[in-house]
């Protein structure tokens, strides 16, 4: 290159030994070092050198895999492709390329190497090998005398000619290209200021070509040779390109692909990037990126960033990691909505109707939503609450998010929380670190292109935490609306509005959710829905959604309610509907067998039709397939097996020393069998289930209880205290699944009077309630919860603590009337309640009132 012109490489280089390709002069390439010796070369001379002498370096190629091609290769390289430690002498008299290191990359991942960017100077051939450890240092000869060059254009005879030649096949495969795409016009400028004598090598490097041919070119040190070895290849690029345009005519629509190949195939990498005039195409790239920044509409701190950066990254060659960086983060910047937002369509009572569409039952939820979407219409600029909705799994509540959205005619996105444990997932990134990128929320607001969606944080309750911060206490900026309008995630470094997104969270449990965060939201709770909703919501939603689904319709399959109940109550179990839903789509599935199979009706699906079938079986004749397969009982068997869950209830509590309770988990509430047995001892209690520290206490208070009572309720068996000469043992199922919480104070004490008394508990009769050691009941949580799973076990009463009756107000009607309620504030409502025929004390127990 006549850049290049006056330089003269020093007469002993540093070697680098190559497999990665063929370095020519003129040309840049990026070679990666791994050996042992070639990374000692790159620590010692290329990372502590300081002259630009330190950055020459002699590049040997070592060419390609040579199991597979050493034979075809060259002579001389074939010596070197042998080479190993033993044969150092066969690089002499090789001849390798004195390259300059532009850009050091160092990685660790996945072993320790270097990345370099070598830019070829000219060719040398080695004299003779002065070191081998740490690296190869050779004496070298020069061998391409750039200065001889600048006559070229006056060179006569053959070589002339060749050079003539050459340079017209250049022109002719450029004139081939699309002159509109930058990197063309800028190698057909090149064309015409290079030394002609420069041109086999840089288009060699350029054009497809294999390494050996690379290899041909690189050893032809005479500059005739050098155009005989190049011109072949350039006519056979020639011929290629000719014949890809043919394609393209026959099909003209394949013109984008056709650029790629030009742009991407014949012109591999960026190889001109150290010429001055490659400022052309990032010229063009920055001033569209310019406009863009401008466009964007962003706020004054924003633009003058981005203005900022802009001006840097014109000055940045392009081969600097950091530019790549700057542009990536400038086009992040343009792409945020900071100024683009929907257009509120809200409409209280579409949006009623949509949410009744959307959702049976969830009333308390649909008002409260109502009420919230009411005063945003009256007042736009709300900073609103942010609605939490609790429940188990399976309610809807990410549902609920999403049919919100679409009153308002807002986009939705869904950012999942759970298991994040690293607060760079909330706020981004600090540009420093390689791999920087935004958090999720300014990605979601990328994504939805407008500053205004409704955001749902899905399961805030399953945060975690890690030495990489505390995601909820990034959170805590998000969702406070006083600090939101100017929300800093640390990729973009400037404030973002966040005051126009609608943010709802949900989560499973209130428990795990950080005090503060939890402060900042108001908690709406979905509790799980009675059989009878489940019912509702799987005719009016589950079903029809699930046979779209399947590509059926209800001429074609058909659940009656009797069914669905079944599928309720014995193959799921569950607060949610999402299990049954499941069911729905097994059912599904199997019919669609049946229908894609063109369905004969092999069983009637009702009496009716069973009756009918036998009618048309003696007759021969099978059913229409128009006919509706029909899940009837015995169809249900058959697609979904036997019954998972029986009812068990009755069958264990015929012993004494078993009561049920009541227990709320994050999936809802459930019944627990509590189980008590006794042995000969020294009155130790032992306590099994997993238990929470809390649990161990109640139990431990229940013991005390009835022990100081004993005679009371005829507990001694004839000694003063009932647990002389006997162990206890307390044992709560499920065995595996931890367990914590006063509320299980009144079935332990229920429990044991019936294993000391030897009395049955009543089947019939499940029970909640914390106690004291003088034999209050005290209220506790999740009653409606609690409520539902005694119903859905089909248990007759319930009795729960005289200060949580106001919590009946949530249940359904038709589940109150089913059930009967004991509403206890001493144990010995508790015990009478829990036993057929009460459990009478033998002297009248003093009333105990209570004032708490
Ligand atoms: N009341 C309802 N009416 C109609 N469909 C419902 C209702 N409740 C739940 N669903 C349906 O149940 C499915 C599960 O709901 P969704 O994913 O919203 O549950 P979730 O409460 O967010 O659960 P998780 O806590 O596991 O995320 C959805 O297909 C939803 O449409």
């Amino acid at each position: 290159m006549s850049s290049n012109s006056g330089i003269q490489i020093p007469s002993r280089l540093p070697l680098l030994c190559t497999h990665d390709g063929v370095l020519l002069p003129g040309s840049t390439m990026r070679i990666s070092v791994d050996t042992a010796r070639n990374m000692q070369l790159v620590k010692s001379r290329l990372l502590k050198g300081t002259s630009l002498k330190s950055t020459i370096i002699g590049v040997i190629p070592n060419t390609r895999d040579p199991e597979h091609d050493s034979d075809e290769l060259p002579s001389l390289h074939r010596w070197v492709c042998a080479a190993s430690l033993l044969y150092l002498h066969f690089f002499l008299l090789s001849i390798g390329t004195a390259g300059l290191a532009v850009q050091v990359v160092g990685s660790n991942w996945p072993k320790p190497h270097y990345t370099l960017l070598i830019t070829g100077l000219c060719r040398f051939r080695m004299t003779k090998l002065l070191r081998e450890k740490p690296f190869l240092v050779a004496e070298v000869e020069q061998l391409d005398k750039l200065e001889q060059y600048t006559e070229g254009d006056q060179a006569d005879g053959e070589l002339g000619e060749l050079s003539q030649r050459f340079y017209q096949a250049a022109v002719q495969l450029v004139g081939m290209l699309d002159m509109s795409v930058p990197v063309v016009a800028k190698l057909r400028r090149l064309l015409d200021s290079l030394p002609k004598e420069t041109l086999p090598d840089v288009l060699a490097s350029m054009i497809r070509t294999s390494n050996k041919e690379k290899l041909q070119v690189l050893d032809a040190v005479d500059l005739e040779e050098r155009f005989k070895k190049a011109l072949p290849l350039l006519t056979r690029q020639i011929e290629g390109l000719k014949l890809l345009q043919k394609t393209r005519k026959l099909r003209p629509d394949d013109d984008k692909r056709v650029l790629a190949i030009r742009k991407g195939g014949v012109f591999p990498g960026r190889q001109f990037s150290l010429d001055e005039e490659g400022e052309d195409e990032d010229g063009d790239d920055t001033a569209v990126l310019e406009k863009k920044v401008k466009a964007a509409a962003m706020p004054e701190a924003a633009l003058r960033v981005c203005l900022k950066e802009l001006k840097r990254l014109k000055k940045m060659p392009e081969s600097m990691p950091e530019y790549a960086l700057t542009r990536n983060y400038l086009e992040m910047m343009v792409e945020l909505p900071w100024s683009k937002s929907s257009k509120d369509c809200l409409d209280i009572r579409a949006a009623r109707v949509l949410l009744d569409n959307d959702h049976y039952a969830m009333e308390k939820l649909k008002r409260r939503v109502l009420e919230y979407l009411a005063v945003r219409q009256l007042k736009s600029t709300l900073k609103g609450p942010i609605l939490c909705f609790v429940g188990p799994p399976g309610v809807g509540k990410t549902s609920v998010g999403r049919s919100i959205a679409r009153t308002l005619g807002r986009e939705f996105h869904r950012i999942a929380l759970g298991g994040v444990c690293d607060q760079s997932d909330i706020r981004g990134h600090r540009r420093t670190y390689v791999g920087s990128m935004p958090g999720r929320i300014i990605n979601g607001l990328k994504t939805v292109g407008v500053n205004n969606p409704v955001f749902l944080l899905d399961e805030v309750d399953k945060l975690g935490k890690s030495l990489q911060g505390d995601p909820a206490a990034a959170l805590l900026e998000v969702l406070d609306p006083e600090q939101n309008h100017s929300f800093t995630d640390h990729y973009l470094n400037v404030p973002f509005d966040l005051s126009q997104v609608l943010f709802i969270a949900t989560a499973n449990t209130t428990a795990t959710i950080p005090p503060a965060l939890l402060d900042r939201m108001e908690v709406l709770q979905v509790p799980g829905y009675t059989q009878e909703e489940k019912v509702e919501i799987a005719h009016r939603h589950l079903i029809p959604h699930q046979l779209e689904q399947h590509g059926l319709t209800p001429q074609q399959l058909q659940i009656p309610q009797d069914t669905t109940k079944d599928i309720i109550s014995k193959y799921t179990r569950e607060a949610g509907v999402r299990s049954l839903e499941r069911k729905i789509g097994a059912i599904c599935r199997a019919v669609a067998v049946k229908v894609a199979e063109g369905h004969k009706v092999s069983r009637a699906e009702s009496p009716a039709e069973q009756h009918a079938e036998n009618k048309e079986e003696g007759s021969g004749i099978t059913a229409p397939p128009e006919m509706p397969i029909v899940i009837d009982p015995i169809a249900l068997k058959d697609i979904l097996g036997p019954p998972v869950f029986e009812m068990e209830v009755s069958e264990r509590l015929t012993l004494p020393g078993v009561a049920i309770g009541l227990a709320w988990t994050p999936m809802g509430g459930e019944i627990m069998f509590v189980e008590a047995s006794r042995m000969e001892g020294e009155g130790q209690l032992t306590l099994t289930g997993q238990l929470g520290d809390v649990m161990k206490e109640s139990a431990h208070l229940a013991i005390s209880w009835l022990r100081s009572n004993a005679k009371t309720y005829l507990l001694t068996n004839g000694s003063a205290d009932p647990l002389e000469g006997t162990d206890i043992h307390l044992h709560f199922p499920a065995g595996a699944v931890t367990k914590d919480g006063p509320s299980a104070g009144v079935t332990i004490v229920t429990c044991l009077a019936s294993l000391l008394s030897g009395r049955l508990v009543r089947s019939d009769v499940a029970m909640t309630g914390e106690i004291t050691l003088r034999g209050l009941v005290l209220p506790v949580g999740g009653i409606k919860d609690k409520v539902l799973a005694a119903h859905r076990a089909s248990l007759k009463r319930v009795i729960i603590p005289k200060r949580n009756e106001k919590d009946l107000e949530e249940i359904p009607p038709h589940v109150r009337a089913d059930l009967d309620f004991v509403f206890a504030s001493t144990l010995d409502e508790v015990l009478n309640a829990a036993f057929d025929g009460g459990f009478p004390a033998a002297v009248s127990h003093p009333q105990v009132v209570s004032k708490l």
